[in-house]
């Protein structure tokens, strides 16, 4: 079967600097799919890779089958991938509805039911009081929900989150994490790169995990143990002990 989104051997880095050494990895429709790592993992740079932020070859990157890597990467959101990026980048000294606005300007053709301003607002209802508010006025959660909307108003039917969690409280996070059901359920795929092993098993179908630019592990998230994860996030030298 085709998967919705896959890259086969996908190589990718910074200048001289290789990052990933050949990604096999897939995901279907309405599938949650984490992506755990330790620190320069190359987990960000996957995502990256994908939304060709970085050059990749053609057919390293393939959506219901057709080759898309490499393309740049507003063609990539026409595809129906977005990505929800590491610090948010919202749009400074513009409103919540403003950010949600641009980001319905650029939109790929929705696939099932499209997303709608409101239909942000339902699944973080936070942000439809804070409708007028400059985003530079908001909490690290709020703006973080600004985010993730911006993302799904993009219609995507993959949506690429790097770190959500990141800096933000338990309780938010928790909030945050508990809308996401609400967003797979649409059908939209969603790739979470999280820090928080424990969260990310939870919230996920499956996992791969990288180390040092490698898939290390791969699998259903419940079916894997915490010892299976411990190995291939910190590699070979700490299986042995
Ligand atoms: N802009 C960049 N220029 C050069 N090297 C980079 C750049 N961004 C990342 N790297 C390098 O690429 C490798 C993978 O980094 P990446 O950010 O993808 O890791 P990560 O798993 O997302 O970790 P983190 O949790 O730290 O973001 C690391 O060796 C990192 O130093």
């Amino acid at each position: 079967m085709t998967a919705l989104l896959s890259t086969h051997g996908l190589i990718a880095g910074y200048g001289d600097m290789r990052a990933l050494h050949g990604i096999d990895f897939a995901i279907e429709p309405g599938e949650t799919v984490a992506l755990i790592g330790a620190n320069g993992a190359g987990k960000s740079t996957l995502l990256r890779a994908i939304m060709g932020l970085l050059p990749v070859a053609s057919d390293m990157v393939t959506l219901d089958g057709a080759a898309v890597g490499g393309s740049a990467p507003h063609l990539m959101v026409q595809n129906g991938i977005a990505i929800v990026p590491e610090g948010r980048r919202l749009f400074a000294g513009m409103t919540v509805e403003e950010n949600l606005r641009v980001a319905s300007e650029h939109a790929a053709k929705p696939h099932g039911t499209p997303w709608t301003q409101e239909a942000v607002y339902d699944l973080f209802p936070i942000l439809r009081e804070k409708a007028a508010t400059s985003v530079e006025n908001l909490s690290g959660g709020q703006q973080q929900m600004v985010s993730i909307g911006r993302g799904l108003l993009a219609q995507p039917r993959v949506l690429l989150c790097d770190e959500i969690s990141l800096g933000l409280a338990p309780r938010v996070v928790r909030e945050i994490y508990e809308a996401l059901p609400q967003v797979t359920a649409q059908g939209t795929a969603l790739v979470l790169v999280e820090q928080d092993v424990g969260l990310a098993q939870r919230a996920s179908g499956r996992l791969y995990c990288l180390l040092e630019g490698r898939v290390t592990l791969e699998g259903r998230s419940l079916d894997i143990s915490r010892d299976d994860i411990s190995k291939a996030y910190f590699g070979a030298s700490h299986a042995l002990d």
